[in-house]
């Protein structure tokens, strides 16, 4: 007696699983689909857009990475022809630009540098054409941690090319671009395609385009061109 009323608890409980399942099922395609029966893109999708899903062949990918305070935020804000400002408001997510070039769509997008946002950093790394990561030249106590974070990037991903930014060249206290590649180890990565390239955007400094910017934009052209 016991086993056959057990089997009937069983059947019950594997019908109720199979309706929900079933309503479960009808719900969220009625939740996804649009009425034409295109998926409906869910709202992660499109705030991520381009980022994640299926790219447009004429879009190039730039990721771009470094400790916070590093100068993210200030490269893009100049690489999309701005003058640099005073105070940039520290990134808590994302941030993004998307630049049109003759040949292609230039999408850069920012992934914040504070501790609790670079655990996330490397799931942005396979849909990047290029890495820029970005160091304060004159921040000498956070550069070790900055190497790290960058040995990791690049250990995930051994063929993306990789260009350094060595930000704040104008402060007093930079180190050089010489003792930055001694600083963040750099001569360990002769094997792939590796930049690195001297920047100063001083705070409301007088050019609107400092001409290391316009290095910055022809190098990833550049890059991109072949990508
Ligand atoms: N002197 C000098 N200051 C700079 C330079 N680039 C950026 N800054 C300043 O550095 C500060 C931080 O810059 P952000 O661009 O916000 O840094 P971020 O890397 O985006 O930081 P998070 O968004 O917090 O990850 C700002 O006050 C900028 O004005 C530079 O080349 N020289
Ligand atoms: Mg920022």
């Amino acid at each position: 007696m016991a086993p056959r009323s057990l089997s009937h608890v069983i059947l019950l409980l594997g019908g109720a699983v199979a309706v929900l399942g079933s309503v479960l099922f009808v719900v969220w395609k009625a939740y996804f689909s649009d009425g034409s029966g295109r998926r409906r893109r869910p709202w992660w999708e499109a705030e991520l857009s381009p980022y994640v899903g299926e790219l447009n062949p004429d879009e190039r990918q730039v990721l771009v990475l470094g400790l916070d305070g590093a100068g993210k935020s200030t490269i893009l804000h100049c690489l999309s022809g701005h003058r640099a400002k005073e105070r940039m408001a520290p990134t808590w997510g994302f941030n993004s630009v998307r630049l049109p070039t003759e040949s292609f769509q230039m999408d850069l997008l920012e992934v914040g540098g504070s501790q609790n946002l670079r655990f996330y950093w490397k799931e942005f790394l396979s849909q990047a054409d290029v890495l820029v990561f970005v160091v304060d030249s004159a921040d000498r106590l956070r550069l070790p941690c900055a190497r790290q974070e960058l040995h990791m990037l690049l250990a995930e991903d051994p063929d993306l090319p990789v260009v350094v930014v060595a930000n704040k060249q104008d402060k007093s206290e930079a180190l050089s671009v010489a003792q930055l590649q001694q600083e963040l180890d750099l001569q360990a990565f002769d094997q792939r395609e590796f930049f690195l390239l001297p920047v100063s955007i001083p705070p409301a400094g007088p050019d609107s385009s400092p001409p290391s910017i316009h290095h910055v934009w022809t190098l990833l052209l550049d890059l991109l061109s072949q990508a």
